[in-house]
């Protein structure tokens, strides 16, 4: 279970609260979609479950760590455990879509391997498992520059999942895809909510939140402005975005 107690964000000289007492608990297995009005915080929640971004106020438990107060082994926690899905993943274009996900990238894989290449056999059934269960077994050999969009972010998937992932968090993943490409990442992604029990919390178009999140986090101004499991928004919840 992951806690979130009174995260508070402050930035600038006029010490603006870019996030203000925001807490959540959220359980493994949930797909959690955060909407709002640009400018209302997601990237910035986002970036500070990171950990990319500092906490102002708040505490933050991961299970039994407490990762504010437990210095560069909670900061190791998440960088091992959660995956920063980027909206357009770096994927080296000559290296297929198979060794993208067996080599990792910086900080998940070690320095050797990344530089020889050098797997495992079972690393790569291992992998291979994973491609399958994002539908890209025949893709696993053709260069991550010759795929589409949606399927570089399902290379993308493949390789957080294959390094450990249990909290995947996402920033616009869909944004620049087309609809059908955007649905298939958001459709996978829920997925492996029920079949990996894998944590997901995304900024998403509502109408995908609406269909595939199960739960949706409303942000205004920095703050909770509603908190529901995932269903289409009444026309209150929907003029708060
Ligand atoms: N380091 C910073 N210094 C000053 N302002 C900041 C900083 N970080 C974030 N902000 C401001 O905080 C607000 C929230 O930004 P954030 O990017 O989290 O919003 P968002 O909801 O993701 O917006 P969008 O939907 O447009 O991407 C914005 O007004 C932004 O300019």
């Amino acid at each position: 279970m992951i806690h979130v107690d009174h995260l508070t964000k402050i930035v600038g000289e006029d010490r603006t609260r870019v996030l203000d007492d925001i807490s959540l608990e959220i359980q493994h297995g949930e797909m959690i979609a955060l909407v709002g009005p640009s400018g209302s915080g997601k990237s910035t929640l986002l970036k500070c479950l990171a950990m990319r971004e500092t906490w102002s106020e708040g505490s933050f438990r991961v299970g039994d760590t407490d990762i504010l107060k437990s210095g560069f082994s909670g900061k190791r926690k998440i960088s091992r455990e959660w995956s920063f899905l980027e909206q357009s993943p770096q994927l080296h274009p000559e290296r297929t879509a198979l060794k993208t996900v067996l080599i990792g990238q910086s900080g998940q894989t070690p320095v050797w391997r990344m530089l020889t290449g050098m797997v495992r056999s079972d690393d790569y059934m291992g992998a291979m498992d994973i491609l399958e269960t994002l539908g890209l077994l025949d893709k696993a050999h053709q260069k991550a520059g010759t795929l589409s969009g949606g399927e570089r972010q399902r290379v993308a998937i493949a390789r957080a999942l294959a390094h450990g992932a249990k909290v995947v968090l996402a920033d616009e993943p869909v944004t620049g895809l087309d609809p059908k490409s955007g649905e298939e990442v958001i459709k996978t992604l829920r997925a492996l909510c029920t079949s990996e029990r894998l944590t997901v919390i995304a900024v998403i178009p509502l109408e995908l939140a609406e269909r595939y999140a199960t739960r949706i986090i409303g942000l205004q101004d920095g703050r909770i402005s509603f908190d529901i499991n995932g269903r289409r928004l009444t026309s209150a919840e929907r003029r708060l975005l």
